[in-house]
């Protein structure tokens, strides 16, 4: 058996606040495959950016392990994307500037920078709008940036927090498409964190539900939908609708949980 991609042994996170101690992420276990692609969905506030924040090794565990490529993670590992909410496209520099500063922040002369950065500007559809600056860009243009941004350094692991949720529905499902095509065989192991079990489900192998605050495991779904994808074709499938019900019954639970916390403490 291969050395897993990513792997939480009995990971906890505890926040000092201005409450006192509370504990984000409890004791989670979790295995990921080098070209895994897992979602992981659970309520609002529940520890899923925290869990993202223990593999980028952006914040230290406070018990337990984590584990990346067979090595104990102390600071940011080699070989890790990121996608969030909000990209992290510089607004005075142009499309391809902007794919190209990775490549150079690697230490590529500018020339061959800038001809990765080509690249993926094409791969990701953008072809055309190399000299554009962001402002003149849509959101879902905007998205494409950052995609070619993390992919141009050919991760092994890309972490994405809601990388899609600020889009409107017909952009995201058609960034949802363009993820899975650039991923497939790309033998990058995913970790996808969405508030939508429908965006979860269309794009992953591997659905994991997390409990309320302090995240821990509650349960894990094996998504056996056939590969390619397309991802509004699928959601309308009856293998889909099936899957959907079950991982809504474990997550719902979780939500209700989530609610009562927070009108119990006023929030
Ligand atoms: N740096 C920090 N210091 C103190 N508390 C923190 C810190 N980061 C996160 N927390 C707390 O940990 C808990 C989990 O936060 P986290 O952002 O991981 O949840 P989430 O599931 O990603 O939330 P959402 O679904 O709203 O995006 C929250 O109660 C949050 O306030």
């Amino acid at each position: 058996m291969s050395t897993p991609a990513i792997e939480l042994r009995e990971a906890t996170k505890r926040f000092r606040g201005s409450s006192g101690i509370m504990t984000a992420v409890q004791d989670l276990t979790i295995s990921i495959r080098p070209g895994e692609f897992v979602a992981v969905v659970g309520p609002t506030g529940c520890g899923k950016s925290t869990t993202l924040s223990l593999v980028a090794g952006l914040e230290p565990a406070s018990s337990g392990e984590v584990i990346v490529h067979g090595e104990p993670v102390r600071g940011i590992p080699a070989g890790i994307g990121y996608m969030f909410q909000q990209d992290a496209i510089l607004p005075w520099r142009s499309v391809l500037d902007n794919v190209a500063t990775g490549p150079r922040y690697r230490g590529s002369s500018k020339k061959d920078a800038r001809q990765a950065a080509a690249a993926w500007v094409d791969r990701v559809g953008l072809a055309g709008f190399e000299g554009f600056y962001p402002h003149q860009l849509s959101g879902g243009m905007r998205k494409r940036v950052a995609l070619a941004q993390t992919l141009v350094n050919d991760p092994r692991i890309l972490l994405m927090d809601e990388p899609f949720s600020a889009l409107d529905v017909q952009t995201r499902g058609l960034m949802q498409d363009e993820l899975l095509r650039l991923w497939q065989g790309s033998g990058a192991a995913v970790i996808f964190v969405t508030h939508d079990l429908e965006e979860a489900i269309a794009l992953a192998d591997r659905v994991v539900v997390l409990t309320a605050v302090p995240a821990t495991m509650k349960a894990e779904f094996a998504i056996d939908l056939p590969r390619p994808r397309d991802v509004e074709a699928i959601r309308l499938t009856t293998a889909f609708l099936e899957i959907y019900r079950e991982v809504w019954q474990s997550l719902r639970d979780e939500v209700a949980r989530a609610r009562r916390g927070a009108t119990l403490s006023g929030n």
